[in-house]
């Protein structure tokens, strides 16, 4: 188990070359103990260090600004402190949903605007960069995914997405389109079915009288749901081909064809919780209503196949009309409720936010998808205040706010048994490649001690962190650094819970340039972000 805390910090002191600084580092294992983090950082702070100190410098900013200082000189350079990244124990469970090798499909779902798109970006970024080949889906009918990736994915094809090593596509699926389409076929073939159906069996006068009853205006009033339900049969159908256009066909294609067997990850963005849930019950609905219109059809057929052996007219094969359609697209609706319901190769993942409102209607949208025995396992915890040594009122109010919402999510009777994953809320849009990786990295898996600065003036310079833990930590990767010391103080420092017997490490590097990893290169180009590795 690897636990760490990673502090983020950047200089906001454009122009001004750096020296020395120093990091604390704490590796806590609880994300209640943020406050702990904030109060051990708070006293590392006060506390006068041999080769570098940290104090508070400024009250006035939103987080708490640190000074550093060195044994052969003292520099004004100032760093914030920007957030506190969530423990590797509050985002347990990302190392299962990579692990496994068979395909799996995660659908993300939740409350309008509360990051599913940016969380399902990422987390197929997250798939892709652990190798899995993975695609991402929008089946939102606004869809975002375009401008998460800050690419053009839209099309209705199958796009790859830029900026990345491994294999990663996109598709939005336009619903209203497949509906369109579906619309189109029916009005194409279907409204003289019924006629054409009759004129076969040369009963064309009662195919007049069956016709004025308009069956097939039933799919003019097709209930909410089925654009989406449509929407993404199309996308995962296996064997129903409903539609003749070629991006429909190779989007059915990809599932079946040893072409696109490859793809182990399928990440499904959404639409909001009310359309879920309405697409979640409309198998069933569909199920029933199309049942009553394919034996009304039959009855129809047998009356008329008995007419015409008493007139001695051959039977011909009626071909394939509206209602052949419609036992299509039944079994395809009875493939999406399997593939929602199978917990093999499916989870529904909902994301939140820590406010009341997102909460109470996440426990109704897990209380729904547990009646509809959608399998839900996780609830991720979108754009939570991360802690810092700052006093900025509106934060404290935010952040205690954002507490009690999270305590709501513990004591609810639906949400309590899912595993909760943190993302913190950024300072920044999540857009872009870079970014997604970044909150992926922050928010499902933060093995790294990031920090930012505003300029590049690192180059040839040493930095001195301080690590402390209550496990001996290593130094896994320091990204175009040259180790220069490493010393390890297995000594418990006295400063963090007497239980734990924190480790203290003391590493220093040279600076080299480009020591960066996740620059926003694409979106925020000022604002490179520097990672670095340590296990504890
Ligand atoms: N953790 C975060 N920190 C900062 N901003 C975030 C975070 N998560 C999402 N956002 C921002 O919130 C906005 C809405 O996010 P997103 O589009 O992912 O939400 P959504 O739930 O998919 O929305 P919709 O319901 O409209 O489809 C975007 O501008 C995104 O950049």
């Amino acid at each position: 188990m690897i636990w760490y805390r990673s502090l983020y910090i950047t200089n906001n002191s454009i122009g001004k070359r750096a020296s020395l600084f120093s990091l604390l580092f704490n590796t806590l294992h609880s994300h209640s103990l943020h406050a702990m983090a904030a109060a051990a950082l708070l006293r590392h702070i006060c506390k006068p260090q041999t080769y570098a100190s940290l104090r508070i410098i400024s009250k006035t900013s939103s987080y708490a600004s640190l000074s550093t200082s060195t044994d052969t000189k003292r520099l004004s350079h100032l760093f914030q402190v920007r957030s506190v990244c969530a423990p590797a124990e509050a985002v347990a469970g990302f190392d299962e949903m990579v692990a496994q090798t068979q395909r799996k499909y995660y659908m993300l779902g939740g409350k309008g605007g509360v990051g599913k798109t940016s969380c399902a970006a990422s987390l197929a970024v997250k798939f892709a960069n652990h190798g899995h080949p993975t695609i991402v889906v929008s089946t939102d009918p606004a869809h975002s995914l375009s401008d998460s990736f800050d690419q053009d994915l839209a099309g209705g094809m199958l796009v790859p997405v830029q900026g990345l090593d491994s294999p990663l596509y996109a598709l939005e699926i336009n619903p209203g389109k497949a509906m369109e389409e579906f619309q189109a076929t029916r009005k194409k073939e279907g409204d003289g079915s019924m006629r054409n159906f009759m004129d076969s069996m040369g009963l064309g006068m009662l195919g007049d009288q069956l016709g004025e009853l308009k069956l097939e205006e039933l799919f003019d009033t097709l209930p909410p749901g089925l654009d989406e339900a449509i929407a993404i049969s199309k996308a995962l159908a296996t064997q129903f081909v409903l539609f003749n256009d070629k991006s429909a066909l190779q989007v059915m294609q990809f599932l079946e064809s040893q072409e696109y067997s490859m793809f182990t990850r399928i990440v499904l963005d959404t639409a909001p919780t009310g359309h879920t849930l309405r697409l979640l019950s409309l198998p069933d609905f569909m199920d029933a209503s199309i049942g009553k219109m394919m034996k009304l059809k039959q009855k129809i057929a047998s009356a008329t196949s008995a007419i015409k052996s008493v007139f001695g007219k051959e039977e011909s094969q009626p071909r394939l009309d509206a209602s052949d359609k419609l036992k299509q697209l039944k079994e395809r609706m009875a493939k999406v409720r399997e593939l929602f319901r199978d917990s093999e190769t499916t989870e529904f993942v909902i994301v939140t936010i820590p406010t009341v409102m997102a909460v109470r209607e996440s426990s109704r949208l897990c209380a729904s998808l547990k009646k509809e025995n959608v399998p839900v396992q996780r609830l991720i915890v979108n754009q939570v205040l991360p802690p810092s040594a700052s006093n900025c009122n509106f934060c404290e109010m935010k952040r205690k706010d954002q507490m009690r919402s999270l305590d709501m999510i513990r004591s609810d009777p639906e949400l309590t048994g899912l595993s909760l994953i943190q993302a913190p809320l950024v300072d920044a849009e999540i857009r872009g490649v870079p970014a997604l990786k970044f909150m992926a990295d922050k928010g499902v898996c933060s093995r790294f001690l990031i920090f930012q600065e505003w300029d590049h003036h690192f180059l040839n310079e040493k930095l001195r962190l301080r690590a402390r833990s209550p496990r001996p930590c290593s130094v896994a990767r320091v990204p175009n650094t040259r180790l220069e010391e490493r010393e390890c103080n297995p000594q418990p420092q006295g400063e963090m819970d007497n239980q734990e017997k924190p480790f203290e490490m003391k590493i220093s590097f040279l600076l080299q340039r480009h020591w960066s990893f996740y620059t926003y290169q694409s979106s925020l180009s000022h604002w490179p972000v520097y990672e670095l590795r340590v296990l504890c």
